[in-house]
């Protein structure tokens, strides 16, 4: 049967990446997508915002809801020292399966742990099952309408501290308004908004940073 298009991206990665290096697979998945095709990848424009925002926090631990092909997982994973710890969730079995390809094919395997299985039952579990006790970045870039009760989910399991920061993908395109909406007028959070445009096209998006005040 015809191959998905995530098995298709991975093949890319293998046969134009070179092992070991994550750059050049960050390199291989922006082409394959901009030349070949369209996947929903943060991509090369809103990855540098995501890549300076991850460098100015320097978290020790980062969860990523969506790990969709492990793209924006590679991405981050190249900037933590050696002994942080990056979490990504992604409840689809087939995604997780071509996600731990690229992200080995990266040399990444050491910094990140992909747990299969959806943010709502995972997130209450992180504090007891991943011994986590806050999460400095949490970079969201799963379903647009799971920002909300997502973000409103880990207050609720104190997995924010002060100073935690929340980074949103898609705010505009697709969007997540009332995600937006609670993270710009809701006195526990400093929100800014990143403009740029959707991965691979000329369409308006952003990335929104919104700190946790506490
Ligand atoms: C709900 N809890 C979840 N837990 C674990 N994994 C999850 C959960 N929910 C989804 N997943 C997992 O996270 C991923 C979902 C990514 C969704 N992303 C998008 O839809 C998305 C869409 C566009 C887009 C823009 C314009 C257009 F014309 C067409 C598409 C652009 C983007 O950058 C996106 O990120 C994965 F697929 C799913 O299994
Ligand atoms: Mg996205």
């Amino acid at each position: 049967t015809r191959s998905t298009r995530p098995q298709r991206l991975l093949a890319a990665v293998q046969k134009n990446a070179t092992r070991g290096d994550p750059r050049s697979v960050v390199k291989a998945i922006d082409e394959f997508c901009r030349y070949t095709e369209w996947a929903m990848n943060v991509g090369d424009e809103k990855g540098c915002i995501l890549d300076s925002v991850v460098s100015e926090v320097n978290p020790a631990t980062v969860l990523e809801l969506g790990t969709y092909c492990g793209y924006s997982t590679v991405r981050i994973a190249t900037l933590l020292p050696p002994d942080a710890k990056l979490i990504t969730l992604e409840f689809n079995p087939d995604f997780a399966v071509i996600a731990r390809q690229v992200i080995a094919w990266a040399g990444q395997e050491e910094k990140v742990h992909l747990v299969e299985g959806s943010s709502g039952d995972l997130i209450p579990k992180m504090k007891e099952q991943f011994g986590v006790k806050s999460f400095d970045l949490v970079f969201l870039d799963h379903w647009k309408d799971r920002y909300l009760p997502d973000a409103k989910l880990m207050e609720e399991c104190g997995l924010l501290g002060k100073g935690s920061v929340l980074l949103a993908d898609n705010v505009i395109c697709p969007g997540s308004p009332d995600y937006l909406d609670y993270v710009r007028n809701s006195p526990k959070y400093r929100s800014q908004y990143f403009k740029s445009h959707l991965e691979y096209t000329k369409v308006e998006d952003g990335l929104e940073k919104s700190v946790f005040l506490g």
